[in-house]
């Protein structure tokens, strides 16, 4: 099957905060009838990436990890060369293996410049066409995050479809209220409340954000408005390599900062994601009362903890989120996505240097 500007393949561009509950949602998608045969876009924040790990696709889902960065800083050329090659590096028997994509972005990613690439990619244009976007805003902590967080608000602005996720850990009066500022925001997407994912995929189809041709004059507005022609600016960034005391003999991924638009450890100045990789197995009681000693020192800075952890008596992984203060309760898959079974530890932190998460950690050791 080829794609051609009278048949373009579908693109839904799946946004939305740190921890809203994109993976979730994903992993519900896949396994829907309308959603089942899909290229699905991962694109992971930090060192070790472990988003798609977390995504069980289906047979009939390819899924490919976009892991140098985030993609609206320094993975746009890959997103755009993924998206080229995909019809035939998915094909069998000269069958295109997808009839539509879906493109997860990091919490972090600002949507414009993706939906730049893909409104202007000479090769990208004909083979494809937009058919919404949806953000995904925790019903929790969105008004906070609004607040705090400018790519919140843009995710938020540009969306057709807003998914106001984990409304079982709302208050009713809260929720009303973050539906009233979602509103002021962007009046023109339709909002759904939503808990564990669970929406019809027909819902989230046909969003028609723009005709086939990519002329809708709103969105040329919007993405004028919102594009930064400067690069991201250059910082100085190193990362400590090697073991350092903390929980157990730990091996701290990292390395010395270098070439920072292509860092896939930074997002700006301010946030970074801090990858640790634990070779023993862990003490839970141990480990747990580090996370707390750590969410009270860091506060509202500790924007995402997402780990998959080897714990001492358990023969399978165990998984953690955590979502600004709220922590999740951890969950047992049912094995290992591969052989390393070593604990791999992800922070996305605003303002918080790399020595302060070892220094608590050498706190507690
Ligand atoms: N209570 C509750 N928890 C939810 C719901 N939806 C998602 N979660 C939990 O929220 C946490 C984060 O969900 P994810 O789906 O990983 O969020 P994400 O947006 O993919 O996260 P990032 O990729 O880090 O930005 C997980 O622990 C989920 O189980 C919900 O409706 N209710």
């Amino acid at each position: 099957m080829s794609s051609t500007s009278r048949n373009p393949i579908p693109v839904t561009l799946l946004t939305g905060f740190l921890g809203s509950g994109k993976t979730t949602l994903l992993n519900r998608l896949v396994r829907q009838p309308g959603m089942n045969r899909i290229l699905v876009v991962i694109n992971e924040f930090g060192e070790i990436g472990l988003d798609h790990q977390l995504f069980s696709a289906t047979d009939e889902t390819e899924v490919v990890a976009l892991d140098s960065g985030c993609l609206c800083c320094t993975v746009r050329g890959d997103l755009a060369r993924t998206l080229r090659d995909a019809p035939w590096r998915f094909s069998r028997g000269g069958q295109r293996q997808f009839e539509r994509v879906v493109i997860e972005t990091t919490g972090l990613a600002d949507p414009a410049p993706i939906l730049h690439t893909l409104m202007t990619d000479p090769k990208l244009v004909p083979q494809y066409r937009l058919d919404g976007i949806v953000t995904t805003v925790d019903a929790a902590h969105g008004l906070g995050t609004l607040d705090r967080h400018p790519e919140a608000m843009k995710q938020t602005a540009i969306a057709d479809l807003l998914l106001l996720t984990k409304s079982d850990l709302a208050e009713e009066a809260s929720l009303a209220d973050l539906r009233q500022r979602l509103a002021a925001i962007n009046p023109g997407a339709a909002q759904r409340v939503i808990k564990a994912g669970e929406i019809d995929a027909e819902a989230l189809i046909g969003l028609r954000l723009m005709d086939a041709d990519g002329t809708r004059p709103d969105l040329a507005r919007w993405l004028d408005g919102y594009l930064d022609p400067k690069p991201p600016a250059m910082g100085k960034l190193s990362f400590s390599v090697g073991a350092t005391a903390g929980l157990s003999p730990m091996a701290i991924g990292g390395r010395e900062g270098d070439g920072l638009q292509n860092d896939p450890n930074r997002h700006d100045d301010h946030i970074l994601a801090h990858s640790f990789t634990l070779d023993t197995p862990i003490d839970l009681a141990r480990f747990e009362s580090w996370l707390d000693l750590m969410l009270a020192l860091m506060g509202e800075n500790m924007l995402r903890i997402k780990g998959i952890l080897n714990i001492a008596g358990r023969d399978r992984p165990t998984v953690i989120h955590g979502v600004q203060h709220i922590f999740h309760p951890s969950v047992e898959l049912d094995a290992w996505p591969n052989e390393d079974h070593r604990s791999r530890l992800v922070f996305i932190t605003r303002d918080i240097p790399r020595e302060s998460l070892e220094s608590v950690m050498v706190a507690v050791s």
